[in-house]
């Protein structure tokens, strides 16, 4: 049993990409750590530098406080659940379970004895004498779970188990899973792309994106609390609705966020239209998410209307797709995984949109000035535009609110919606948050 803990790790591959760029991680002894980011994050490398199955170029792992940089693969005492699983065909699950005992001479009857334990734990008493082309999915699953904790390891890894089942026998395996490694007791370091395993298996999750860790708090945190861009565009679903907007400040008055059809208004009494005074004519991502907007028979109470363009349905609530006029920050562009591949906006702005579309107008209106060139900022936020793409999306609308299934409008209706206030996200250019303070001040009262 050990705490694991990488210092700085790196790790550039000869082909020049850095899949793992200073990386700082503790995860404490009986700690579950989900590490969360889309493909090609660099999840997967840092499971195979703890592992010992690549080296890394820089930085260290220390496992109970002592280093195992120089240690070898098979001495680190670390057990690996891959995707595949990697089970041996013609081998019984028994032999399956027992193989990396024989490789470490452990024997006979200590061996049997061990692989009736994990075989009970994991209710596979009754399949020991089966091959592992005669199981279902989930089985398989927990033999190579067998195999990996039957040595009693250290530190154990686990790399996508579940993305190789139906999503049918998901949710009962990945249940069966959150139960198994808590009670293992030893750190665990679990690599996803789906959020909900990750929300339903970490004490705690560090969300990656191009071999950095951007954000590690507990489920909790990570969803309420998003400290940038990218983490509150990627946890949540249905997504949080992210807007390009700009801030004005009417000083003593109101700071307005500006959608370019519609406008949110934060009357001064309340401490975060104070708080945005230092950020007058800025452009931002204004994010919320479909729960923060409640309809209202108030039009004039309103703090957004908007067109009805798809109803989802999911039993006991539905999601509502509206159209608001507003310009959605891009999925691609949150996501930011193709940071500068988009133009100037002025570039945008001067040669893309057709002269009387009506996109140019608004983008026009929320963005006060086209972004310099020397700003810095990792994520280089544009609105885009593509002729192509934009019908499409418009046809979707670009808000979704969540509501009780009752009282689900209907397509083509216009709606009216508060704003929770306290569940306003603003995101700076660069992607970060701005830190507001907390407040229950509904957006329009004592304007
Ligand atoms: N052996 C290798 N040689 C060169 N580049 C590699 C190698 N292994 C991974 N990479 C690159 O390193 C980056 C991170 O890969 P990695 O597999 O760690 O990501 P991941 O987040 O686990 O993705 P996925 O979920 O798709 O497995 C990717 O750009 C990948 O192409």
């Amino acid at each position: 049993m050990s705490t694991v803990v990488l210092r700085q790790l790196t790790k550039t591959y000869p082909t020049g990409v850095t899949a793992v760029d200073h990386v700082d991680l503790t995860v404490a002894d009986g700690e579950v750590m989900v590490l969360l980011g889309p493909t090609g994050c660099g999840k997967s490398t840092v499971l195979r530098l703890i592992a010992g199955l690549d080296p890394a170029t820089s930085g260290h792992i220390e496992f109970g406080g002592a280093g195992v940089d120089d240690v070898p693969a098979r001495d680190r005492e670390v057990a690996m659940v891959f995707q595949d699983y990697g089970l041996y065909p013609h081998l019984t699950v028994a032999e399956n379970i027992a193989f990396p005992l024989l490789n470490h001479h452990v024997e006979e009857a200590e061996r049997d004895q061990r692989v009736r334990e994990v075989a009970d734990l994991l209710d596979l008493s009754d399949v020991l004498d089966k091959r592992p082309g005669r199981l279902s999915g989930g089985q398989r699953q927990r033999v190579a779970m067998a195999r990996a904790i039957v040595r009693h390891p250290r530190v154990f890894l686990l790399d996508e188990p579940l993305s190789n089942l139906d999503a049918a026998v998901r949710e009962s395996v990945r249940n069966h899973l959150a139960d198994l490694i808590h009670r293992l007791d030893v750190a665990t370091i679990y690599v996803t792309h789906d959020q909900t395993e990750a929300m339903c298996l970490g004490d705690r999750v560090a969300v990656m994106r191009q071999g950095r860790i951007e954000q590690i708090g507990t489920p909790e945190e990570i969803y309420s609390d998003p400290q940038c861009l990218f983490v509150a565009a990627f946890v949540g679903s249905p997504r949080m609705n992210l807007l390009q907007a700009a801030v004005h400040i009417e000083p003593g008055r109101r700071a307005v966020v500006d959608l370019g059809a519609q406008t949110l208004s934060l009357p001064w009494s309340n401490a975060r239209a104070r708080a945005l005074a230092t950020h007058h004519g800025a452009r931002v991502t204004v994010g919320f998410r479909p729960d923060a907007l409640v309809p209202t028979g108030d039009a004039d109470g309103a703090d957004l209307h908007g067109v009805v363009r798809l109803v989802e349905h999911r039993g006991h609530d539905a999601l509502v797709h509206l159209e608001t006029g507003s310009v959605p920050t891009p999925h691609l562009i949150s996501q930011l995984e193709l940071p500068d591949a988009h133009g100037e906006l002025a570039h945008i702005l001067g040669e893309e949109p057709p002269v009387a579309h009506p996109l140019r107008r608004r983008l026009a209106r929320i963005v006060p000035q086209p972004r310099r060139a020397d700003e810095p900022g990792r994520y280089a936020l544009q609105p885009t535009y593509s002729p192509e793409a934009e019908p499409a999306r418009e046809a979707l609308g670009d808000v979704t609110a969540r509501v009780p299934a009752a009282s689900a409008p209907r397509v083509g209706e216009t709606v009216s919606l508060r704003l929770d206030v306290d569940h306003l996200y603003l995101f700076d250019r660069a992607g970060d948050r701005i830190a507001l303070p907390a407040t229950s001040v509904a957006l329009r009262e004592a304007v």
